[in-house]
């Protein structure tokens, strides 16, 4: 699914956020990207639906090349891939129903598949009854609940989550974790950049710590390893 050779990132500005990676993740894993702060984590995830280039090397998602696809390729590649925020980012105007919708890729679809599709993703994350909401209306928990809605409603491959949980408190992050371990259950592969220790140490998956740009351990059900 993800593969990543050589590869670094040096921003315009001369910063080297990511020194020379490598790694393989295969589809229905579930990742946690841990690290300091400036380590390089969002720059990692940031790679895969290139919202960044890498400088040197080769990223290869889906058996896509991210160093040689054709701009015009790229939408074609931000399908197959959620990704969620700590900031929820949704559309303040529109319902909860409507960011979703919004997101869906309407290939003459009917209006009544298309609602099927949008209400079946507010059921899975347990908002149906809010659907007529504004963003506004709804709990934080509830916020990134919509944007993880909105993230899967084209059934991607893979999940990126750059700390889903940081603005929430720690009962709703659980509600969130749930969630994102449904979705991987279904298939998907997750990664998710966090700081947070409790979640990590709880939920058990692959730990992959990023110092300095490079990938320092990684290890399959490993712990946060930082003091919070
Ligand atoms: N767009 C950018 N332009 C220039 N430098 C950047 C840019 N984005 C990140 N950096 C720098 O790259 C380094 C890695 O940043 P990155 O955001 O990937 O780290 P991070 O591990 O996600 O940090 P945090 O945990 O604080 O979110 C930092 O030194 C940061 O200042």
């Amino acid at each position: 699914m993800i593969n990543m050779k050589g590869v670094y990132k040096t921003y315009p500005n001369g910063v080297t956020a990511l020194n020379g990676i490598d790694v393989h993740i295969d589809q229905g894993e579930f990742v946690y990207i841990v690290g300091p702060s400036g380590a390089g984590k969002s720059t990692f995830t940031r790679l895969m639906f290139r919202e960044e280039k890498a400088s040197k090397g080769t990223v290869l998602v889906n058996d896509i090349n991210l160093s040689s696809i054709k701009e015009r390729r790229v939408p074609h590649l931000r399908r197959q891939i959620g990704v969620v925020y700590q900031d929820f980012r949704l559309l303040p105007k529109l319902t909860v129903y409507e960011n979703v919708a919004f997101a869906l890729e309407v290939i003459e679809e009917q209006q009544a598949s298309i609602r099927r599709r949008v209400m079946d993703v507010l059921d899975q994350v347990r908002l149906k009854n809010k659907a007529r909401f504004l963003p506004d209306e709804l709990s934080g928990g509830e916020q990134q609940r919509v944007s993880i809605a909105r993230a899967i409603v084209n059934h991607p491959g893979l999940l990126i989550a750059d700390e889903p949980t940081g603005n929430l408190d720690p009962e709703t992050s659980w509600e969130i974790m749930h969630i994102l371990e449904e979705i991987n259950s279904g298939g998907t592969t997750v990664l998710m950049a966090t700081h947070n220790q409790d979640i990590v140490n709880t939920f058990r998956q692959r730990v992959i710590a990023i110092e300095d740009g490079m990938i320092v351990r990684d290890e399959s059900r490993g712990e946060y390893g930082y003091e919070n």
